[in-house]
């Protein structure tokens, strides 16, 4: 296998949510490997910012920055077509914009179960069924962002966990659905990843974490990055349709009662 087989310059990717953590990490790395890169998030300021540190750095792709709430199928549609206008075309696709917030099932109302499930599943339906058209044109790739709450389930995040288990489902379904049209459609399940949306809630910053050690039930957003692009280069070419889980090493060994 040669080096070549892992890049994926001279195409265009959107990466929603790349203001912070894992999807910012992933837009740096498409920049990077030459592509150009929609940054898009909520807030206008935030997609600026990386927008601006990618353009400054040396890398070698380009960045655009797109205010886009995923949620919002007009916007989503609008973020689509600015990508296609400004790029010529959208070869890559990364849903990876996605919230969660803690609360036991009794204590999640209507609204907040709906606003999860369609952040995070509503949201990877919208910008995928958007960019379709446009990823069939030239042997696209789709990467989800699901999550292991999505195939353990996860205590106090049932909302959560049942739209990333759904993102998994899409993923399988989609694959073989959208592949006579020569797009794969892949995801990545991560467990716990040193985020700014983690770290609020955790305490745990990224610069006390050793990406050498393999004994970590925490990671970096630059390893879910190198997934992210192993998936989108031809290295992946005769991968469709899985979930690639990346999760550390959890204390099997630990007694029930610990
Ligand atoms: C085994 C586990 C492995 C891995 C687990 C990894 C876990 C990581 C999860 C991630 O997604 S990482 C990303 C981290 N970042 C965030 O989650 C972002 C932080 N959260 C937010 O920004 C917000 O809380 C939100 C979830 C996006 C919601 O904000 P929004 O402004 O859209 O809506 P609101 O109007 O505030 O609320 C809507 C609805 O939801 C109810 N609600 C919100 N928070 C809570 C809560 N803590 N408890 C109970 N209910 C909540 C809120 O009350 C509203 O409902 P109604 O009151 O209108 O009925
Ligand atoms: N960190 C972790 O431990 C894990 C994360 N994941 C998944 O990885 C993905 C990224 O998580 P992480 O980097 O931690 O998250 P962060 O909270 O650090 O970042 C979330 C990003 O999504 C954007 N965003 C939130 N809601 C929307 C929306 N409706 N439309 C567009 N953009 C939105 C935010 O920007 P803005 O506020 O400007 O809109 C921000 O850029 C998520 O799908 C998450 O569920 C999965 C497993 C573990």
């Amino acid at each position: 296998m040669t080096d070549t087989q892992f890049s994926i310059d001279g195409s265009t990717a959107i990466v929603t949510g790349s203001s912070s953590g894992i999807g910012k990490a992933i837009a740096e790395r498409f920049a990077a490997d030459g592509l150009d890169v929609v940054i898009c998030s909520r807030e206008q300021d935030n997609v600026d910012a990386v927008a601006e540190s990618i353009t400054e750095s040396d890398r070698p792709g380009s960045a655009l920055a797109v205010e886009c709430d995923v949620t919002d199928r007009d916007a989503v549609e609008a973020l689509v077509e600015t990508t296609v206008e400004e790029f010529g075309g959208l070869d890559v696709l990364v849903n990876n914009a996605g919230a969660s917030f803690m609360a036991n099932f009794d204590g999640i109302s209507p609204n907040g179960w709906a606003t999860i499930v369609d952040i995070n599943l509503t949201g990877t339906y919208h910008c995928t069924q958007a960019a379709g058209e446009y990823l069939k044109d030239g042997g696209g790739s789709v990467i989800n962002l699901s999550s292991e709450a999505g195939q353990d389930g996860a205590p106090y995040m049932s909302h959560y966990a049942a739209a990333k288990a759904a993102v998994i489902n899409l993923t399988t379904t989609l694959g073989h659905e959208w592949a006579s049209d020569d797009v794969r459609v892949n995801c990545i399940a991560p467990g716990y990843v040193a985020t700014p949306g983690v770290e609020s809630q955790m305490g745990v910053t990224a610069d006390e974490i050793d990406r050498d050690t393999v004994d970590r039930t925490i990671g970096l957003s630059e390893e879910i990055a190198d997934i992210a692009q192993f998936l989108a280069s031809p290295a992946a070419s005769y991968i469709v349709g899985e979930t690639i889980r990346a999760a550390g090493a959890p204390d099997l060994m630990k007694s029930p009662n610990q």
